[in-house]
């Protein structure tokens, strides 16, 4: 970068009124690679108290980062921020939120409502993570709202209002704690421009009637000009130069800032280059891979499929890899046979397939080129061991058998048998601790619903079934009860609802808190990603396996498999729910001062509540479809009807007690599902 396009330090502001100063501010973040790659780059920027300052740059010129290290969203990897004086990184976490939650507002480009909340208490937020009472709260966001022009919206919910009452919103929030500074991120860029003018005049008349220092990130030259009382230019993480617009337009530190501003000065100069040529305004374009020539035509002829997996089209390459392989057992098979036709047939396939290959990978491509000598080995190898197994279909069978050896599966086997016994004896307390929680669990619902006269559990589910779904699901409901009661499976289904309920209670305990920590945590995602894929694809009876060996048989081992088995979706569904939460949402409760338990149970969990609500459901669905498998061990239930009647060959009987066991999936997933689209309804 020339030296000229960073000026050290700014003296534009004087030393007596500065607020706010960074000095040396740098933030780079570590590269693929490795290199770190610096999104703001030796900062040094004074803030007057009052002032209006405009962070502006092209995309990705570091303006946001920059704007974050203000209120510590981000931390610099060098140099500080000073306010009054004071470096804010030595402040305490609390000290921190303090001035979050008093001193800095923040606006974001995309509001950061809550749509769960309504407007006045999107507004009261920042009063309520500093421990306000309700009534100071609500008083304080009225105020606000009046302020905003927004009275009488205070009930409603964000999405019932247009994108600028929005952001009248996400101002009134910022302003209610009256900060004195106010740091706003691109607050304009998605309004229609009749909007934008509006607001920008309603804020500026705010902010210089209070008094606040303003930083306001915008790409907007004209946005820039018009409100700014200076504006600070960014480049690739460096500020070129800081000045009033007017200084900027009048004398801009070289031809890049020139061009930026060219539209707002009153005709528009144009640009030459030492050669005398017009100089275009260099657009932050995304950089182009670079295309790969095709493969020579005799390459690509020789290679033949290993050639599309050196293009890096590995699904092709297994396509013509398959093929060909066809192709060739046919034709060798013809010879052998002597059956012409399959010559034919095989090598005509082998040209298409060869041709195919031949065109694909002649074709540029911006992919990276990989190696060749590999794949080109495999399907070598393959054709070979192909042509021998046509010619040879009765000798050895080295190739056709894997040699197996029974004796190292028993010995392995002893060795996992020596191992539960071991971790029996050595955890003994722990495994006692296990057994005394599921049984209390599962005893404990069991007992309860059996205690109950069976009038009253119909009654709640009935009324349950009806305020959440409506009249259709209490009326499926009754007839679901009708179905359960005559047939005799009152009690079995008792049996298995407190089996089913006991495993759901126990999956979402554990599922919840580690699908949040793999939402927090991408190493504990990394590790633990792969032994949930693994849990997925597991065959239900396995599931029993450990269950059994650790526990030997009957209801607990039962819950425990149905709880490996149904667990994994609630992991998933729970970090997958938590990271869908818009990332404005998240930063606006962090700036204004959460503590990041406030971050988890006022805006993470209610905005990822859908996707709870789906593991939830699914963690029930799954575990009902374990309550057959769970009887092998002495589950008990429906399931055990079930079994009973596969095992006497008694149909009749076997689908009677299969539709009590859909009837108990059905019934819930109804009542989730309804209340899923309730939700939805509410926040579109
Ligand atoms: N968390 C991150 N990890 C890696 N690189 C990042 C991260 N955040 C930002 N960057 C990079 O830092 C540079 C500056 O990003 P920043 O968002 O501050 O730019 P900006 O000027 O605000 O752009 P825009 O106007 O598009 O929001 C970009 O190259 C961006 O890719």
């Amino acid at each position: 970068m020339p030296e000229r396009l960073a000026p050290p330090i700014d003296d534009s502001a004087e030393e007596g009124d500065v607020v706010l100063e960074l000095r040396g501010v740098t933030k780079a973040y570590l590269r693929k690679g490795g290199s770190p790659l610096p999104a703001v780059n030796h900062v040094n920027l004074k803030v007057r108290r009052g002032e209006v300052l405009c962070l502006m740059g092209t995309s990705g010129s570091g303006k946001s980062t920059l704007l974050r290290h203000i209120n510590r969203l981000i931390e610099p990897t060098s140099g500080e921020v000073l306010i009054e004086g004071q470096a804010i990184s030595g402040l305490s976490h609390k000290a921190l939120r303090d001035l979050r939650s008093r001193r800095i507002g923040m606006v974001f480009q995309h509001f950061g409502l809550l749509p769960h909340r309504t407007v006045l208490d999107n507004v009261a937020l920042p009063l309520e993570l500093r421990g306000e009472s309700e009534a100071v709260r609500h008083a304080a966001a009225t105020r606000q709202l009046q302020a905003m022009g927004l009275e009488g919206w205070g009930e409603h919910y964000p999405h019932e209002l247009s994108g600028g009452m929005q952001q009248r919103v996400g101002l009134a929030r910022a302003l209610v704690t009256d900060p004195d500074i106010l740091l706003m991120d691109e607050p304009f860029s998605a309004l229609d421009p009749t909007i934008r003018r509006d607001l920008q005049r309603h804020f500026l008349a705010l902010v210089r009637e209070r008094g606040i220092t303003t930083l306001l990130v915008t790409h907007d030259p004209a946005e820039a000009v018009r409100l700014a009382d200076r504006i600070a230019v960014l480049r690739q993480g460096r500020l070129v130069q800081s000045g009033t617009p007017k200084q900027l337009l009048e004398t801009p530190a070289d031809a890049e800032v020139a061009d930026f501003f060219r539209d707002c000065l009153p005709a528009a100069p144009v640009l030459h280059d030492a050669g005398g040529a017009v100089r275009q305004v260099p657009e932050t374009a995304p950089k182009a891979q670079p295309v790969q020539p095709g493969l020579r035509s005799w390459q690509a002829l020789l290679l033949g499929p290993a050639a599309l997996a050196a293009r890096g089209r590995g699904g092709l390459f297994w396509l013509g890899f398959a093929a060909e392989l066809a192709a060739l057992a046919t034709a060798v098979q013809g010879i052998a046979s002597a059956s012409w036709i399959s010559v034919v047939v095989g090598l005509a396939l082998l040209a298409a397939s060869r041709f195919t290959a031949y065109s694909l990978s002649r074709q540029p491509v911006r992919r990276a080129v990989s190696s060749w000598a590999l794949p080109l080995a495999v399907l070598l190898v393959s054709q070979a061991l192909v042509i021998w197994r046509v010619l040879t279909p009765d000798t050895t069978q080295a190739f056709l058998q894997f040699p197996a050896s029974r004796q190292a599966l028993l010995l392995t086997a002893q060795s996992l048998d020596d191992f539960i016994g071991w971790s029996q004896v050595t955890f003994e307390s722990a495994f006692v601790g296990v057994i005394v929680a599921v049984r209390t669990v599962i005893e404990g619902i069991e007992s309860l619903l059996g205690w109950l006269p069976w009038p009253v559990c119909a009654l709640a589910l009935v009324l349950l079934a009806w305020r959440s779904a409506g009249m259709a699901l209490a009326l499926t409901s009754s007839a679901a009860l009708l179905y359960i009661g005559l047939f005799g499976f009152w009690e079995r289904t008792i049996a298995t609802l407190a089996l089913v309920g006991s495993s759901v209670l126990i999956a979402l305990v554990i599922g919840v808190p580690t699908g949040i920590l793999l939402a927090k945590r991408p190493f504990a995602r990394r590790l633990l990603t792969p032994l949930l894929d693994v849990m997925q694809t597991l065959p239900t009876f396995v599931y029993l396996i450990p269950a059994v060996a650790f526990f030997s048989v009957g209801k607990t081992p039962a819950v425990i498999a149905t709880v490996i088995f149904a667990l994994a979706p609630m992991i998933r569904l729970t970090s997958l729910g938590i990271q869908e939460v818009p990332k404005d949402a998240v930063e606006a409760a962090i700036a204004h001062g959460a503590t990041p338990w406030q971050t988890l149970v006022k805006v993470q969990l209610p905005l990822a509540r859908r996707s709870l609500l789906l593991g939830i459901n699914q963690t029930i669905v799954m575990s009902l479809s374990m309550v057959v498998v769970a009887a092998l061990i002495g589950a008990g239930g429906l399931g055990y009807d079930v079994m009973t009647a596969l095992r006497n060959i008694k149909g009749g009987e076997g689908v009677l007690a299969g539709v009590a066991i859909v009837l108990c999936a059905l019934i819930p997933d109804r009542i989730i599902q309804s209340s899923l689209r309730k939700q939805d309804h509410l926040h579109n």
